[in-house]
């Protein structure tokens, strides 16, 4: 049987991350997927999205300065695109794997199981021994359990449709529902919301995720709070009705968007001694489960973090370091900004409360006035020192700009650090002096 230092299972950004690291420190390792090479980021997630997204951006723009230079705004060619998409996304996989051999990496493809503390058996078949496993095997969407549960699709099908329907329906109103529901209404489609409660978006401030929603109404997004889903049934024209108490809703086609639940199971992490729960694997401030030689990184793991692909990097680097000595302190996050890839966006960073609150309708500040963009907010957080340590920015660069505020509260930085920067002007960056 083939020993290693370590085994990772699970070839996401996480897991490709820490094995990368590892190997460069000298370690023998192997490395297990049991499907695409390179994970749910580039093959079904972040990176499928954001493509998909550039066509919508480039049809706001036109929208934003209709009558302004633009005469005719025509809608997203969702063929076109989409196959502009397949160039990302389709030699993920193998060149990913290729990477891995080439940095001579024992690549392994199959389902492992634990069959003890320190064994893993491949496809019923071969067993990889190691003294320590890093499990990042990310997560897969959760499907309601209604009635008719089996019409429900997810984002990894609707990153791939082949055709966008006329009509489409999005239950759930977290990342997903928000991002999908952007792309389809900008290919001409008419989107329905449907969620639970009246909290969308529920980690971001009230009032700019409201902002959010009144500006995807006005594009003709249909938003139905307080919409307990009961079932899905099909009609005789081969359509789906959304079934819920005095709610009927009939549409093309369901997209699940729900959460997401964690790939802890079918690892037989028993036999192994590792915890799991519905959130995932149970891991202390080292990220070492319960079994001290198996860790668990990125999505997988049941910790507060939000799971998103830098964080899952951020975690490998520091796994590696623990594994290979560097560092034996607990891990420390630095602040980690969310963004949702609507058209606006909307991101935060850091604490969303402080002794100081600056909030800005930004709307007819140069930096948002020249495209015309119908909306622009920035809310700043600061403590007593007057330094900043949160941000929320609705805008259409609210990317870029919050991965400003996130290097500015790292930095502990006030206004009187930021006016001696220079910033590049006219941009979003050279107005920091007035946000914080
Ligand atoms: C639609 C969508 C959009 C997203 N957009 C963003 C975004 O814009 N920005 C952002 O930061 N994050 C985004 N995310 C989240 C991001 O994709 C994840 O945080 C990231 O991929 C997590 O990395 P990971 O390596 O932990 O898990 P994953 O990327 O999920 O990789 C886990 C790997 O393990 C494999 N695996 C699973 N079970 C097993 C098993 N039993 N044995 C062997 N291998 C296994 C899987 O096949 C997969 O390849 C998005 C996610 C989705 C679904
Ligand atoms: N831009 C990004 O960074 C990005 C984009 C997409 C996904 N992600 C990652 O993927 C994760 C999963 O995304 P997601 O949008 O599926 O999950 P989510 O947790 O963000 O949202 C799920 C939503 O579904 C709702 N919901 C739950 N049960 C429901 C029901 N019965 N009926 C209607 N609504 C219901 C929840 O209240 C919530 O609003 C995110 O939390 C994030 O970690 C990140």
């Amino acid at each position: 049987m083939e020993k290693f230092d370590t085994i990772i299972i699970g070839a996401g950004p996480a897991g490709l991350a820490a094995v990368y690291d590892l190997k460069a420190a000298g370690q023998k390792v192997a490395i297990v997927e049991n499907n695409l090479w390179g994970g749910t980021c580039p093959n079904r997630g972040c990176d499928p999205k954001k493509v998909l997204l550039s066509g919508v951006e480039a049809r706001d723009r036109m929208i934003q300065l209709q009558n302004k230079g633009f005469d005719e705004v025509p809608y997203v060619n969702w063929k076109q695109l989409e196959s502009f998409k397949e160039q990302f996304t389709d030699p993920v996989s193998k060149s990913s794997r290729a990477g891995i051999v080439k940095a001579g990496i024992t690549a392994i493809d199959g389902q492992p199981k634990f069959i003890s503390e320190d064994t893993l058996r491949v496809d019923g078949q071969d067993d990889y021994q190691a003294d320590k496993f890093i499990i990042a095997t990310g997560q897969r969407p959760s499907y309601l359990d209604i009635k008719g549960q089996e019409h429900l699709l997810s984002s990894t099908d609707f990153l791939s449709l082949k055709a966008m329907p006329k009509d489409i329906t999005i239950i759930g109103a977290g990342y997903i529902a928000f991002e999908l529901a952007t792309i389809a209404n900008a290919t001409g489609s008419k989107v329905h919301i449907i969620h639970h409660n009246d909290h969308p978006l529920k980690e971001f401030n009230e009032d700019f995720v409201s902002d959010l929603v009144d500006q995807l109404k006005g594009k003709g997004i249909d938003f139905n709070f307080n919409i307990d889903t009961k079932e899905i049934a099909v009609t005789e024209d081969g359509q789906y009705t959304i079934k819920a108490d005095k709610f009927e809703l009939t549409t093309d086609l369901v997209i699940g968007a729900t959460g997401r639940i964690p790939n802890a199971d079918f690892l037989d992490l028993e036999k192994a001694g590792v915890e799991y729960s519905r959130h995932g694997i149970v891991v202390n401030d080292k990220l070492q489960s319960t079994n001290s030689n198996i860790y668990a990184i990125g999505d997988v793991v049941a910790t507060k973090q939000p799971k998103l692909t830098p964080v899952g990097g951020f975690e490998a680097n520091y796994v590696s370091d623990l594994l290979t000595g560097k560092t034996q302190e607990k891990i420390e996050f630095p602040p980690i900004p969310t963004v949702v890839y609507g058209s606006p966006k909307l991101a935060k960073v850091g604490v969303q409360n402080g002794s100081k609150v600056i909030d800005q309708d930004v709307t007819n500040w140069f930096t948002y006035s020249h495209t015309n963009e119908s909306k622009a907010r920035i809310r700043t957080f600061l403590n007593d020192n007057d330094q900043v340590v949160g941000a929320t920015v609705f805008s259409n660069d609210a990317d870029s700009m919050i991965n400003i505020f996130t290097l500015a509260i790292k930095q502990h930085m006030s206004h009187q650090d930021v006016i001696k920067q220079i910033f590049a002007y006219p941009t979003a960056a050279s107005d920091l002096e007035y946000l914080i």
